[in-house]
C-alpha cells in the first residue's frame, strides 16, 4: 500500500502514513547509527505523543534509515561531553521518549535490521512485536561501558526470555546474532536480509485490517494484565471488554460477519 505523506519531528525522526491505518516512525540519524542523543529523544517523545493522539492509527511500525543499524543505543559521544548535572537533567527527557514508545496505545512493531544495542534494543523491547532480519545483532551491552540497561531493559528482557537468561545476557553484555535471538525469544520473527521494513509493514497491514477499538483494548488488557495473578488479570480483561462490547466497532464487526463482507471500521 502506498505511502501517504510524512511529517518530520525534530532533525532525527520522520512519521510516514501507509494506507488508512498504519504509521511508520523512522529513526533517521544514519550517520550515528541512530544513537539516541538528547535531540533524538525529544523527537521520539514528540512523535509518539502525536501518534498516541491520532485515533486513525491502528498500528505503528518503528523502522530505521540507517543501513546497518536499527539503533546503536544512547549517544556515547554526547554522553562523554555531559557533566553529571547535565546527564541528570537529561534523564527525564530520555524517560519520556522510551515511555512514549512503551505506552503507544496501538500495536507497535519494531523492524530491526543490523545493530539494536543497549538503548537501541530497549526501544525495540518497548514495542509489542520485534521483526528482525538476518543481519540483526541485538543485546544489552551497557555493563561493558559502565552503566546498566537504563531504558527498561532490566524489566522488559526478563519478561521475554526469563530471569536467568536475561541475567546471562545482561551480565555478559554479549551481542546476539539474529538466529540465536529468535531462538531465545529476543526477537519474534526472522526475515531475509534487507526485507525487514517491508515485512514489518506487511504485518502491520494485516493487523490493521482488524478493529481499531479492539486492537487498542486488547493491547491494554495484555499490557496491564501481564504479571498480575489470574483473578486480577481477568478483571483487567473485563474492563477492556466493556470498552469494546458497546462500541460501533463491535456492531460493524458482527454485522459484517452476518452480511458475509469485510468490516468497514468507523
Ligand atoms: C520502556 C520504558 C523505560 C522507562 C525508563 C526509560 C529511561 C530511558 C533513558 C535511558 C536510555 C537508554 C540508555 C541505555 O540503556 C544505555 C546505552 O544504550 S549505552 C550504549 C550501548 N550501545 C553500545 O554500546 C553500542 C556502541 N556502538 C558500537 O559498539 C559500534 O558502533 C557498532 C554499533 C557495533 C557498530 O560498529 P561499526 O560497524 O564498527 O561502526 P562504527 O563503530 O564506526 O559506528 C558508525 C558510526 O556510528 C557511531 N556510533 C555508533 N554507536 C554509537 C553510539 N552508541 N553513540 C554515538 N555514536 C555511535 C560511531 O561513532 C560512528 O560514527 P563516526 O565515528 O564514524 O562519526
Amino acid at each position: 500500500m502506498g505511502e501517504q505523506g510524512e511529517r518530520r519531528f525534530g532533525e532525527y525522526v520522520v512519521v510516514r502514513r501507509h494506507g488508512e491505518r498504519v504509521a511508520e516512525l523512522v529513526l533517521d540519524r544514519p550517520e550515528a547509527m541512530n544513537a539516541v542523543s538528547r535531540a533524538m529523544a525529544a523527537a521520539i517523545e514528540e512523535a509518539c505523543a502525536a501518534l498516541a493522539a491520532d485515533l486513525s492509527v491502528s498500528v505503528t511500525v518503528l523502522t530505521s534509515s540507517a543501513p546497518r543499524a536499527f539503533c546503536a543505543g544512547a549517544d556515547l559521544k554526547e554522553r562523554n561531553s555531559l557533566t553529571d548535572a547535565e546527564l541528570l537533567r537529561q534523564r527525564p527527557q530520555s524517560r519520556a521518549a522510551y515511555t512514549g514508545v512503551l505506552e503507544l496505545p496501538m500495536p507497535a512493531i519494531a523492524a530491526v535490521g543490523g545493530f539494536a544495542l543497549g538503548g537501541g534494543y530497549e526501544i525495540a523491547l518497548a514495542c509489542d512485536v520485534i521483526v528482525a532480519d538476518e543481519t540483526a545483532v541485538v543485546g544489552l551491552p551497557e555493563v561493558s561501558v559502565g552503566v546498566i540497561p537504563g531504558g527498561g531493559g532490566t524489566q522488559l528482557l526478563p519478561r521475554r526470555v526469563g530471569a536467568a537468561r536475561a541475567a546471562e545476557l545482561v551480565f555478559t553484555a554479549r551481542r546476539v546474532p539474529a538466529a540465536e535471538a529468535l531462538s531465545l525469544g529476543m526477537v519474534d520473527q526472522l526475515v531475509p536480509a534487507g526485507s525487514v521494513r517491508t515485512e514489518a509493514l506487511a504485518l502491520a497491514e494485516r493487523i490493521a485490517a482488524n478493529s481499531p477499538v479492539g486492537l487498542r483494548a486488547a493491547k491494554r488488557a495484555l499490557r496491564l494484565g501481564h504479571g498480575l495473578d489470574l483473578r486480577a488479570g481477568l478483571e483487567v480483561e473485563d474492563a477492556a471488554w466493556h470498552k469494546v462490547a458497546f462500541s460501533p466497532d463491535r456492531a460493524e464487526g458482527v454485522a459484517a460477519f452476518n452480511e458475509k463482507r469485510s468490516p468497514r471500521w468507523p
